[in-house]
């Protein structure tokens, strides 16, 4: 056994050092492209490519024979092309911290893990930070499978100059932390309002003392519960390793596959991959029929929609915004016209951004 065990590990040492070289030899390859991009100024464009990563991805897990499953091919090879982009020029990206949120695992899973994580203290800073410059990229948090829209992301998106060049989707496994195992004496319980909202109905049953108090963050949840023993925190796994935290009560969301879509902001558009999305706001007349109105050249011509959600324009009481989400790129025709058709029947359309669609 001990033989046949040193004779495997031989033939591993031999292949990693082959994968060490070939990894080298794409490096210097990006290095090359990233030279380009800076030598030819503005016209060499920027140097992360949402849509180029998308398609690598989609390639490699297309022509994948196994055993490796397809989601450790996304995994594996975003973190070799995080690494080869770092080499081409390092990004900051911000998000909702501190460190041990989900926004943070929805950055890294996007952007890898040579990349600059900047953790700020709100949705909104996420906006200004980057509409200032301080980093190329954000990322924040728009639906989740449970609790639906993220209202205070949507308002911001009506309002920034910043485009959307991406999407990602995180599975949200919450958890209950607090510094000793087991339910008894917990008398608070904090989480960001989205996560209690989450878990509502096992708070409901296994904890239905307990106050509940929303806070910032997840992370901050697991900070505050880290101070006092008659306190637990909702959050995911990554702050319960950050801050100490035992797991209490490991997947207490309500719903199974519980899932948190993420957006991806940065100033400029991603071309067409091939599978994209597009994400309009549409303010409409308050008048009968005008949502039919709106949505009728998509069904015309054959542009179908994956999200349709309303919410108050505070331009007056009882008007509203459509948020649209449809499938495939601005820059395709029929996609292109319809959009255009649409503004007709609206008072205005804000073009989001066009990305390609999460693996
Ligand atoms: O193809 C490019 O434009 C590259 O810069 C190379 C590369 C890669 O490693 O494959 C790195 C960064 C970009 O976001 C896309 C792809």
């Amino acid at each position: 056994m001990n033989e046949e065990l040193a004779k495997l590990r031989e033939q591993i040492d031999a292949l990693d050092e082959r994968v060490l070289v070939l990894l080298n030899e794409r490096a210097r390859l990006a290095q090359a492209v990233g030279h380009l991009k800076l030598s030819n100024g503005e016209e060499g464009g920027p140097i992360y490519r949402p849509e180029r990563e998308a398609q690598v991805v989609r390639r490699l897990q297309a022509a994948n024979a196994g055993p490796l499953p397809g989601e450790a091919i996304e995994r594996l090879f975003k973190e070799v092309m995080s690494a080869c982009r770092a080499l081409e020029q390092p990004l900051t990206v911000a998000y909702l911290g501190p460190a041990g949120t989900f926004s943070e695992e929805a950055a890294v899973k996007q952007f890898g893990q040579s990349t600059h994580g900047l953790p700020v203290a709100s949705f909104d800073e996420v906006f200004k930070t980057v509409e200032a410059d301080l980093a190329e990229f954000g990322v924040v948090p728009v639906e989740n499978t449970t609790e639906g829209a993220i209202g205070r992301t949507l308002d911001l998106l009506l309002a920034t100059p910043l485009t959307v060049c991406g999407e990602v989707a995180v599975r949200v496994r919450q958890n209950l932390l607090r510094k000793v195992g087991g339910l008894a004496g917990i008398r608070v319980v904090y989480s960001h309002a989205q996560s209690l909202g989450q878990c509502a109905g096992w708070l409901n049953a296994y904890l239905p003392q307990a106050e509940r108090v929303a806070v910032a963050s997840n992370a901050e949840a697991a900070r505050l519960a880290a101070e006092s023993e008659d306190a637990a925190a909702i959050a995911g796994e990554r702050a319960a390793e950050v801050y100490g935290l035992a797991i209490a009560a490991p997947g207490i969301e309500d719903v199974a596959g519980n899932t948190t879509r993420f957006l991806v902001l940065g100033k400029d558009a991603a071309p067409p991959s091939g599978k994209d999305k597009t994400s309009l706001a549409v303010y409409v007349r308050n008048k009968p029929g005008a949502l039919l109105e709106l949505i009728e050249p998509f069904a015309r011509l054959g542009v179908g929609l994956c999200k349709l959600e309303s919410r108050p324009a505070k331009s007056g009481n009882w008007e509203y915004v459509f948020f649209i989400d449809l499938e495939g790129h601005r820059e395709e025709p029929l996609v292109a016209e319809a959009i255009q058709e649409a503004a007709r029947h609206a008072l205005s359309v804000k073009v989001l951004g066009s990305y390609p669609t999460a693996l």
